[in-house]
């Protein structure tokens, strides 16, 4: 039967759809089989070996037979020599050699699988990291996240065991009922009439146990649910007085598992009763045939123990392939999923860092001409509708406006994460489509709301802005981003691990990592986008002094939740339902009695002073 270790028992893998296998799926899934080519040679000899090692494997039942039938005195075989010790020193011999032939076919087939599978896991990953955000828009990360475990794993089982396992066991089959007629023709047809019919049956009476065993576990899945909410809710129920109602709940449920099971264990019980009656029985009356046709001097005992052999065999190969092919067609849903990834068009970026490099070097003038936006995965909604407006080189421009406005759009513009459906992106006066991708994101840094910190130490996270810096210009980006201090004050000081298992960082600390980030990145536009939670005074003013220091010479889009932090500003975009309503300095929009501006100023100026108050 099909090993074990085909399913490897994780539920995501147990749980993988199955796809149809026919020819255009097989040709769909060529070009991941083409992941062998750089490996042919290796793989070819492992199918040779396996070929050969499942042959020799084949010659142990005639081997054991000759062996009884030459203690009483019978060569079964002139080919083989005739004495017991010659036979066996033989059948070690080919032993020996199986065994030789089975380590490498071993080695050899996982050394093809293993780099095969890297190199596709390598693909998708680099696939993925270039593809455009909307494909992401579109997706959960869980589910990205199993396409490259849960799948992969499956293409890899499949290709490690499955398909080796297929060969091994039609080798046996086809080998094994040619075997079986040499030795007897009438015994092998009187089980070939009988073996396929029981195994099938065999297999669609386990498959139908399975899943009322199945049911089972799902009703009792229900009825632990229901435990959980009532305790997660006790106080409810308490406070209903419905103690009597989720006990009916609770017994009904369980009245329903016990049902389920009970079926499940009468199919269960026939399910043993035929395997004993039948399929023993099976075996019993070969050899009871085979015994009539030894007394009868038709069939020596070696042949008869031969043909059990073989019988065995024949029926473990055919028992297997059910599961096999189950595995088969698993591994061809996975496959598909994955090429979905890798058929997918990527953004123009290389992930070669050598490529990584700036061709056109921007100034820091930034314009939106008639920009006009829908994100890809909601058509229907214009997010900015009509956008113009310009930032010149070393400019700092406000951008603010009520939430959902479209702020943080208009960021993700300047990024080239998203391209408008029509007006034009300007960097220094050429359309943003005329420089590389990559030119543009390395001269715009932006320092987000929310700072994600990767898992490492404090000294790998600012790096983030400019791979390969060295450790004095990280530490001169902190001392200018204010970072230098908190950093110091940790006992591993740069070395300090920070992200999900690390130390926990407050959010203005957070946020002045970012900034020496951006700071080693050194951009010609700067993209900060506020961050609307307000931290304390003495926080709020370390990071403030950071963010001056960093505007300094280069053009600053700055999206304001604060309008107390863009006084300065020398212009202010004000955006309202995805238009521009009013532009200008501090002083020329609060003079505007009727303009949006100057009513959210007053607005947050209230709700400071009853803060305050
Ligand atoms: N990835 C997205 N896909 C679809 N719609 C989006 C996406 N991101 C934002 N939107 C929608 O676009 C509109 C503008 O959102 P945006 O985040 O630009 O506003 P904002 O002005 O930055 O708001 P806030 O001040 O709350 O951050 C909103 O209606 C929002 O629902």
């Amino acid at each position: 039967m099909a090993r074990g270790t085909l399913n490897s028992g994780s539920k995501s893998e147990a749980e993988l759809p199955k796809a149809k296998i026919n020819l255009d799926s097989l040709r769909r899934i060529g070009k991941l089989i083409s992941y062998l080519k750089p490996h042919r040679a290796k793989f070819i000899a492992a199918i040779v070996f396996l070929f050969l090692s499942s042959i020799t494997g084949l010659a142990f039942p005639s081997f054991l037979g000759a062996l009884i039938d030459a203690a009483q005195g019978k060569q079964k075989y002139s080919f083989l020599p005739p004495t017991i010790n010659a036979i066996g020193t033989l059948a070690f011999g080919v032993l020996f050699i199986q065994a030789f032939i089975s380590f490498f076919r071993v080695v050899w087939f996982v050394q093809v699988s293993e780099r095969a599978l890297a190199d596709i896991r390598r693909d998708t990953y680099f696939k993925l990291v270039t593809l455009p955000m909307n494909f992401f828009a579109n997706r959960r990360v869980g589910e990205l996240n199993s396409r490259i475990s849960a799948d992969l794993s499956q293409i890899q089982d499949t290709m490690t065991t499955t398909f080796a396992e297929m060969i091994r066991q039609l080798v046996l089959l086809v080998g094994g009922i040619t075997f079986l007629t040499i030795v007897s023709f009438k015994l092998t047809l009187a089980l070939l009439l009988m073996l396929p019919v029981l195994i099938v049956f065999a297999v669609f009476f386990g498959r139908f146990i399975r899943k009322l065993s199945r049911q089972a576990q799902d009703k009792l899945a229900e009825s632990n649910t229901i435990i959980e909410e009532t305790l997660q809710g006790i106080a409810n129920v308490k406070a209903f007085v419905n103690e009597a109602f989720e006990a009916g709940r609770y017994d009904k449920n369980l009245r329903e598992v016990v049902k389920i099971a009970v079926k499940g264990a009468v199919f269960r019980g026939m399910f043993a009763s035929f395997i004993v009656f039948c399929l023993f029985g099976a075996i019993v009356g070969v050899i009871w045939y085979g015994s009539i046709l030894v007394s009868n001097h038709e069939l020596s005992v070696g042949s008869l123990t031969t043909f059990i052999l073989y019988s065995i065999f024949v029926g473990a190969a055919m028992g297997s392939f059910p599961e096999l092919y189950a595995n088969m067609q698993k591994a061809v849903g996975a496959s598909e999923r994955v090429l979905e990834i890798l058929d997918e068009t990527g953004e123009d970026v290389s992930i070669n860092a050598e490529e990584n490099v700036i061709k056109t070097k921007i100034t820091g003038n930034l314009a939106f001409n008639n920009v006009v936006f829908a994100y890809p995965s909601r058509q229907e909604l214009t997010v900015l509708k009509d956008i113009s407006f310009t930032a010149d080189a070393g400019q700092k421009v406000a951008i603010v406006g009520p939430s959902g406005s479209g702020k943080s759009t208009m960021a993700a513009l300047i990024l080239q994460f998203y391209h408008p459906q029509s007006g034009t992106v300007q960097f220094d006066g050429k359309e943003a489509n005329q420089y590389a991708l990559t030119d543009i994101r390395n001269q715009v840094a932006i320092v987000p709301q929310d700072v994600l910190l990767f898992g490492g130490t404090i000294l790998e996270n600012i790096s983030y802005g400019k791979l390969g810096a060295s450790k004095d210009e990280i530490i001169a980006a902190a001392k200018k981003a204010n970072a230098d201090q908190f950093i110091s004050s940790f006992p591993e000081g740069y070395d300090t691990v920070v992200g999900e298992r690390g130390v926990k960082l407050s959010g203005g600390q957070r946020q002045r990592i970012a900034i020496a980030r951006a700071l080693l990145k050194n951009p010609a536009i700067l993209i900060l986008d506020e961050a609307t939670s307000s931290l304390d005074s003495e926080s709020e003013r370390l990071v403030q002094e950071a963010l001056e220091v960093l505007m300094k010479g280069r053009t600053s889009i700055v999206i304001a939740h604060r309008l107390s932090t863009i006084r300065e500003a020398d212009k202010i975009v004000v955006l309202e339902k995805g238009n521009i309503v009013e532009t200008g300095t501090h002083q020329q929009l609060i003079a505007n009695e009727q303009g949006l501006y100057r009513y959210l100023s007053q607005l947050q100026f209230e709700t400071a002073a009853k803060v305050l108050e």
